[in-house]
Protein backbone atom coordinates (compact mmCIF):
# COMPACT_ATOMS: atom_id res chain seq x y z
CA UNK A 1 0.00 0.00 0.00
CA UNK A 2 1.20 3.43 -0.93
CA UNK A 3 2.63 5.60 2.65
CA UNK A 4 0.30 8.20 4.09
CA UNK A 5 4.04 9.56 5.43
CA UNK A 6 6.89 8.88 4.23
CA UNK A 7 10.14 10.10 5.91
CA UNK A 8 13.54 9.32 4.49
CA UNK A 9 16.72 10.50 5.57
CA UNK A 10 15.26 13.25 7.69
CA UNK A 11 18.27 14.92 9.64
CA UNK A 12 17.89 18.11 12.24
CA UNK A 13 21.13 20.33 13.05
CA UNK A 14 21.51 22.48 15.37
CA UNK A 15 24.38 25.00 15.48
CA UNK A 16 26.50 23.93 18.95
CA UNK A 17 28.98 25.22 21.07
CA UNK A 18 31.59 23.29 19.39
CA UNK A 19 30.31 22.83 16.34
CA UNK A 20 26.33 21.41 14.67
CA UNK A 21 24.22 19.67 16.87
CA UNK A 22 22.51 16.66 15.40
CA UNK A 23 19.30 15.86 17.26
CA UNK A 24 18.07 13.66 14.17
CA UNK A 25 20.30 12.02 12.46
CA UNK A 26 18.68 10.15 9.08
CA UNK A 27 15.93 9.17 10.37
CA UNK A 28 13.57 7.25 7.82
CA UNK A 29 10.14 5.29 8.26
CA UNK A 30 6.84 5.57 6.78
CA UNK A 31 3.65 5.08 8.04
CA UNK A 32 0.54 3.55 5.98
CA UNK A 33 -3.05 4.98 5.76
CA UNK A 34 -4.74 4.40 9.31
CA UNK A 35 -2.05 2.53 10.75
CA UNK A 36 -1.12 3.15 14.31
CA UNK A 37 2.61 3.52 14.51
CA UNK A 38 4.38 4.12 17.69
CA UNK A 39 8.03 5.86 18.76
CA UNK A 40 9.73 4.97 21.43
CA UNK A 41 12.95 6.28 23.43
CA UNK A 42 14.18 7.89 26.17
CA UNK A 43 14.16 11.45 26.82
CA UNK A 44 16.14 13.00 24.65
CA UNK A 45 16.79 10.38 21.95
CA UNK A 46 14.65 12.66 19.44
CA UNK A 47 11.51 12.16 19.61
CA UNK A 48 9.65 15.46 19.72
CA UNK A 49 12.29 16.86 16.61
CA UNK A 50 10.61 13.88 14.64
CA UNK A 51 6.85 15.72 15.21
CA UNK A 52 8.10 19.03 14.92
CA UNK A 53 9.50 18.40 11.73
CA UNK A 54 6.52 16.53 10.19
CA UNK A 55 4.32 19.69 11.50
CA UNK A 56 7.00 22.28 10.27
CA UNK A 57 7.13 24.16 13.57
CA UNK A 58 10.76 23.43 14.43
CA UNK A 59 12.69 25.82 17.19
CA UNK A 60 14.35 28.83 15.85
CA UNK A 61 18.03 27.47 14.49
CA UNK A 62 17.12 24.24 13.14
CA UNK A 63 18.31 23.56 10.13
CA UNK A 64 16.69 20.31 8.45
CA UNK A 65 17.67 18.21 5.50
CA UNK A 66 15.82 14.93 3.93
CA UNK A 67 12.37 14.26 2.84
CA UNK A 68 9.13 14.43 4.35
CA UNK A 69 6.77 12.92 1.81
CA UNK A 70 2.36 13.68 3.63
CA UNK A 71 0.98 11.98 0.11
CA UNK A 72 2.64 13.32 -2.90
CA UNK A 73 3.29 16.74 -1.02
CA UNK A 74 6.60 16.89 0.17
CA UNK A 75 6.86 18.92 3.21
CA UNK A 76 10.08 21.00 3.66
CA UNK A 77 9.55 22.50 0.36
CA UNK A 78 6.09 23.44 0.92
CA UNK A 79 5.71 27.22 1.17
CA UNK A 80 4.58 28.03 4.62
CA UNK A 81 0.76 28.98 3.82
CA UNK A 82 0.27 25.85 2.54
CA UNK A 83 1.75 23.81 5.40
CA UNK A 84 -0.53 26.35 7.58
CA UNK A 85 -3.56 24.81 5.65
CA UNK A 86 -2.55 21.29 5.77
CA UNK A 87 -1.71 21.53 9.76
CA UNK A 88 -5.42 21.12 11.36
CA UNK A 89 -6.84 19.67 8.16
CA UNK A 90 -4.51 16.83 7.11
CA UNK A 91 -2.35 16.09 10.29
CA UNK A 92 -3.21 17.10 13.79
CA UNK A 93 -1.48 16.68 17.03
CA UNK A 94 -2.21 16.75 20.70
CA UNK A 95 0.70 17.88 22.60
CA UNK A 96 2.32 16.41 26.10
CA UNK A 97 0.24 19.29 28.77
CA UNK A 98 -2.86 20.49 27.27
CA UNK A 99 -3.02 23.38 29.55
CA UNK A 100 0.18 24.94 27.87
CA UNK A 101 -1.54 23.52 24.52
CA UNK A 102 -4.36 24.98 25.57
CA UNK A 103 -4.97 29.03 25.32
CA UNK A 104 -6.40 29.97 28.80
CA UNK A 105 -8.25 33.39 28.02
CA UNK A 106 -10.23 31.83 25.28
CA UNK A 107 -13.90 29.05 25.53
CA UNK A 108 -12.79 25.39 24.74
CA UNK A 109 -15.43 26.17 21.91
CA UNK A 110 -13.61 28.89 20.49
CA UNK A 111 -10.20 27.19 20.24
CA UNK A 112 -12.00 23.59 18.82
CA UNK A 113 -14.10 25.80 16.11
CA UNK A 114 -11.04 27.90 15.17
CA UNK A 115 -9.83 25.19 12.33
CA UNK A 116 -13.22 24.89 11.82
CA UNK A 117 -13.95 28.05 10.70
CA UNK A 118 -10.32 27.99 9.03
CA UNK A 119 -10.15 24.77 7.40
CA UNK A 120 -13.85 23.90 6.51
CA UNK A 121 -15.34 27.47 6.04
CA UNK A 122 -17.90 26.73 8.47
CA UNK A 123 -20.57 29.23 9.25
CA UNK A 124 -21.42 29.91 12.78
CA UNK A 125 -24.21 27.97 13.09
CA UNK A 126 -22.59 24.70 11.84
CA UNK A 127 -19.22 25.44 14.14
CA UNK A 128 -21.68 25.28 16.90
CA UNK A 129 -23.37 22.09 16.23
CA UNK A 130 -19.82 20.46 15.44
CA UNK A 131 -17.94 21.91 18.69
CA UNK A 132 -21.48 20.00 20.60
CA UNK A 133 -21.07 17.01 18.16
CA UNK A 134 -16.86 16.50 18.60
CA UNK A 135 -17.12 17.45 22.80
CA UNK A 136 -19.70 14.83 22.87
CA UNK A 137 -17.44 12.26 21.10
CA UNK A 138 -14.89 12.62 23.21
CA UNK A 139 -16.65 12.45 26.06
CA UNK A 140 -17.60 15.66 27.55
CA UNK A 141 -21.14 15.74 26.48
CA UNK A 142 -23.75 18.76 27.31
CA UNK A 143 -25.39 19.78 29.49
CA UNK A 144 -22.85 18.63 32.24
CA UNK A 145 -19.75 20.06 29.98
CA UNK A 146 -20.39 23.27 27.62
CA UNK A 147 -18.28 25.01 24.90
CA UNK A 148 -18.58 28.52 27.15
CA UNK A 149 -16.43 26.42 29.40
CA UNK A 150 -12.51 28.00 29.84
CA UNK A 151 -9.85 25.28 30.06
CA UNK A 152 -9.34 26.01 33.93
CA UNK A 153 -12.98 24.65 34.68
CA UNK A 154 -11.47 20.99 33.69
CA UNK A 155 -9.60 18.71 34.98
CA UNK A 156 -5.96 17.86 33.24
CA UNK A 157 -8.09 14.44 31.69
CA UNK A 158 -10.79 16.39 29.99
CA UNK A 159 -8.11 19.03 29.20
CA UNK A 160 -6.59 15.92 27.24
CA UNK A 161 -10.53 15.32 25.69
CA UNK A 162 -10.75 18.95 24.27
CA UNK A 163 -7.11 18.54 22.96
CA UNK A 164 -8.29 15.15 21.21
CA UNK A 165 -11.46 17.36 20.03
CA UNK A 166 -9.07 19.63 18.19
CA UNK A 167 -7.01 17.36 16.62
CA UNK A 168 -10.11 15.54 15.38
CA UNK A 169 -12.54 18.56 14.17
CA UNK A 170 -11.33 18.51 10.62
CA UNK A 171 -11.17 14.68 10.05
CA UNK A 172 -6.99 14.60 9.32
CA UNK A 173 -5.25 11.76 7.95
CA UNK A 174 -2.67 11.78 10.05
CA UNK A 175 -2.55 11.86 14.09
CA UNK A 176 0.36 12.82 16.18
CA UNK A 177 0.01 12.33 19.99
CA UNK A 178 2.96 13.44 21.55
CA UNK A 179 3.43 11.62 25.30
CA UNK A 180 -0.79 12.51 25.57
CA UNK A 181 -0.81 11.12 28.97
CA UNK A 182 2.42 11.87 30.84
CA UNK A 183 0.70 14.67 32.91
CA UNK A 184 -1.95 12.17 33.39
CA UNK A 185 -2.94 9.18 36.65
CA UNK A 186 -2.72 5.97 35.59
CA UNK A 187 -6.71 5.58 35.34
CA UNK A 188 -7.33 8.85 33.29
CA UNK A 189 -4.36 7.62 31.14
CA UNK A 190 -5.67 4.43 30.06
CA UNK A 191 -9.51 5.88 29.55
CA UNK A 192 -7.73 8.95 27.37
CA UNK A 193 -5.29 6.03 25.26
CA UNK A 194 -8.49 4.04 25.07
CA UNK A 195 -10.58 7.39 23.46
CA UNK A 196 -7.75 7.91 20.86
CA UNK A 197 -7.71 4.44 19.37
CA UNK A 198 -11.04 4.67 19.33
CA UNK A 199 -11.51 7.99 17.38
CA UNK A 200 -8.54 6.98 14.96
CA UNK A 201 -9.70 3.15 13.58
CA UNK A 202 -13.53 4.89 13.74
CA UNK A 203 -12.76 7.43 11.70
CA UNK A 204 -9.71 5.49 9.78
CA UNK A 205 -6.75 8.04 10.90
CA UNK A 206 -3.30 6.96 11.01
CA UNK A 207 -1.73 7.52 14.40
CA UNK A 208 1.76 8.15 15.45
CA UNK A 209 1.61 7.30 19.32
CA UNK A 210 5.11 9.20 20.85
CA UNK A 211 6.17 7.86 24.11
CA UNK A 212 9.05 7.07 26.59
CA UNK A 213 6.71 3.76 27.77
CA UNK A 214 7.10 0.77 25.61
CA UNK A 215 4.06 -0.41 27.37
CA UNK A 216 2.15 2.18 25.60
CA UNK A 217 3.48 1.35 22.48
CA UNK A 218 2.20 -2.21 23.10
CA UNK A 219 -1.40 -1.21 24.17
CA UNK A 220 -1.52 1.36 20.73
CA UNK A 221 1.01 1.09 17.82
CA UNK A 222 0.71 -2.27 15.27
CA UNK A 223 4.59 -1.15 14.34
CA UNK A 224 6.60 0.16 16.40
CA UNK A 225 10.16 2.49 15.77
CA UNK A 226 12.46 2.47 18.64
CA UNK A 227 14.62 5.55 18.75
CA UNK A 228 17.97 6.67 20.32
CA UNK A 229 19.81 9.59 20.25
CA UNK A 230 18.71 10.81 16.98
CA UNK A 231 18.30 7.17 15.30
CA UNK A 232 16.25 4.92 14.61
CA UNK A 233 17.93 1.64 16.36
CA UNK A 234 14.82 -1.22 15.59
CA UNK A 235 12.02 -0.94 13.76
CA UNK A 236 9.07 -3.77 13.36
CA UNK A 237 5.51 -5.18 13.83
CA UNK A 238 4.56 -4.96 17.18
CA UNK A 239 4.41 -8.40 17.02
CA UNK A 240 7.56 -9.18 15.80
CA UNK A 241 9.13 -6.62 18.23
CA UNK A 242 7.63 -8.01 21.28
CA UNK A 243 8.34 -11.77 20.67
CA UNK A 244 11.94 -11.03 20.17
CA UNK A 245 13.22 -7.63 21.21
CA UNK A 246 16.68 -7.68 19.37
CA UNK A 247 18.82 -3.99 20.04
CA UNK A 248 20.00 -4.22 23.06
CA UNK A 249 18.56 -0.82 24.11
CA UNK A 250 14.90 -2.16 23.22
CA UNK A 251 15.82 -4.94 25.83
CA UNK A 252 16.99 -2.22 28.13
CA UNK A 253 13.49 -0.07 28.03
CA UNK A 254 11.50 -3.44 28.65
CA UNK A 255 13.09 -4.16 31.39
CA UNK A 256 13.17 -0.65 32.81
CA UNK A 257 9.22 -0.62 31.62
CA UNK A 258 6.68 -0.11 34.57
CA UNK A 259 3.60 -1.26 32.21
CA UNK A 260 6.27 -4.26 30.76
CA UNK A 261 3.39 -7.18 32.42
CA UNK A 262 1.38 -5.22 29.14
CA UNK A 263 3.76 -6.95 26.25
CA UNK A 264 4.29 -10.23 28.20
CA UNK A 265 1.70 -10.83 31.24
CA UNK A 266 4.36 -13.61 32.37
CA UNK A 267 6.96 -11.50 32.95
CA UNK A 268 8.52 -11.59 36.50
CA UNK A 269 11.11 -9.22 38.11
CA UNK A 270 12.18 -8.42 41.74
CA UNK A 271 12.48 -4.71 40.39
CA UNK A 272 12.65 -2.27 37.53
CA UNK A 273 16.09 -2.33 35.92
CA UNK A 274 17.31 1.43 34.46
CA UNK A 275 19.62 1.51 31.69
CA UNK A 276 22.91 3.07 33.00
CA UNK A 277 24.26 5.72 32.01
CA UNK A 278 22.24 8.59 30.01
CA UNK A 279 21.75 9.57 26.35
CA UNK A 280 24.49 11.57 25.09
CA UNK A 281 23.84 15.21 24.25
CA UNK A 282 24.04 16.18 20.65
CA UNK A 283 27.12 17.40 20.56
CA UNK A 284 28.78 14.31 21.94
CA UNK A 285 27.64 11.74 20.23
CA UNK A 286 29.65 8.71 18.67
CA UNK A 287 30.46 8.23 14.94
CA UNK A 288 30.01 4.60 15.73
CA UNK A 289 26.99 2.86 17.54
CA UNK A 290 25.07 6.08 19.69
CA UNK A 291 24.33 3.38 22.77
CA UNK A 292 27.77 1.42 22.71
CA UNK A 293 28.98 3.66 25.63
CA UNK A 294 25.57 2.00 27.78
CA UNK A 295 26.02 -1.10 26.18
CA UNK A 296 26.85 -4.60 27.84
CA UNK A 297 27.80 -6.41 24.26
CA UNK A 298 30.24 -3.92 22.89
CA UNK A 299 32.79 -5.11 20.98
CA UNK A 300 35.61 -3.00 19.32
CA UNK A 301 33.71 -3.23 15.88
CA UNK A 302 31.34 -0.88 17.64
CA UNK A 303 33.12 2.20 16.99
CA UNK A 304 31.40 1.56 13.10
CA UNK A 305 28.05 2.75 12.99
CA UNK A 306 25.94 -0.33 12.44
CA UNK A 307 23.25 -0.21 9.60
CA UNK A 308 19.77 -0.59 10.04
CA UNK A 309 19.71 -3.98 9.04
CA UNK A 310 16.66 -6.53 8.32
CA UNK A 311 16.61 -9.30 10.81
CA UNK A 312 13.69 -10.71 9.43
CA UNK A 313 10.52 -10.29 7.78
CA UNK A 314 9.01 -6.41 9.03
CA UNK A 315 11.74 -6.42 11.62
CA UNK A 316 14.95 -4.20 11.15
CA UNK A 317 18.00 -3.67 14.05
CA UNK A 318 20.77 -1.41 14.05
CA UNK A 319 22.85 -3.86 16.11
CA UNK A 320 26.54 -5.73 15.27
CA UNK A 321 25.36 -7.83 18.56
CA UNK A 322 21.56 -8.64 18.22
CA UNK A 323 19.86 -10.40 20.85
CA UNK A 324 18.56 -13.94 20.02
CA UNK A 325 14.80 -14.60 20.77
CA UNK A 326 14.24 -15.16 24.15
CA UNK A 327 17.74 -13.92 25.17
CA UNK A 328 17.76 -11.59 28.09
CA UNK A 329 19.98 -8.13 28.45
CA UNK A 330 22.44 -8.62 30.98
N1 LIG B 1 15.74 24.46 20.56
C1 LIG B 1 16.70 23.54 20.62
N2 LIG B 1 17.99 23.82 20.28
C2 LIG B 1 18.94 22.90 20.32
N3 LIG B 1 18.75 21.61 20.70
C3 LIG B 1 17.51 21.27 21.08
C4 LIG B 1 16.42 22.20 21.07
N4 LIG B 1 15.31 21.55 21.50
C5 LIG B 1 15.68 20.28 21.77
N5 LIG B 1 17.00 20.10 21.52
C6 LIG B 1 17.76 18.85 21.68
O1 LIG B 1 17.25 17.90 20.75
C7 LIG B 1 17.40 16.59 21.27
C8 LIG B 1 16.12 15.82 21.05
O2 LIG B 1 15.08 16.44 21.77
P1 LIG B 1 13.58 15.90 21.73
O3 LIG B 1 12.74 16.91 22.46
O4 LIG B 1 13.19 15.56 20.35
O5 LIG B 1 13.69 14.57 22.59
P2 LIG B 1 12.52 13.60 23.04
O6 LIG B 1 12.98 12.24 22.69
O7 LIG B 1 11.22 14.03 22.47
O8 LIG B 1 12.53 13.81 24.60
P3 LIG B 1 11.31 14.21 25.57
O9 LIG B 1 10.57 12.93 25.82
O10 LIG B 1 12.02 14.71 26.79
O11 LIG B 1 10.49 15.26 24.88
C9 LIG B 1 17.76 16.75 22.74
O12 LIG B 1 19.12 16.42 22.91
C10 LIG B 1 17.55 18.21 23.03
O13 LIG B 1 18.48 18.68 23.98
Amino acid sequence: MASLLDVRDLTVTFPGKTGPAHVLDGVSFAVAPGEAVGIVGESGCGKSMTALAIMGLLPPGASVRGQLWLGSDDLLVLPEPALCDLRGRRIAMIFQEPMTALNPVRTIGDQIAEGLALHLGLGRRGRADRVRELLDRVGLPSPRFSPSFYPHELSGGQRQRVMIAMALACEPDLLIADEPTTALDVTTEARILDLILEVTAASGMALLMITHDLGIVAETAERVLVMYAGRVVEEGTAERLFAGMAHPYTAGLFAASPHAVAIDPGVRRPRLAAIPGTVPEPEERPTGCPFAERCSRRTPMCIEPPPLAALGEGHCVACFHPLAVGEGVS
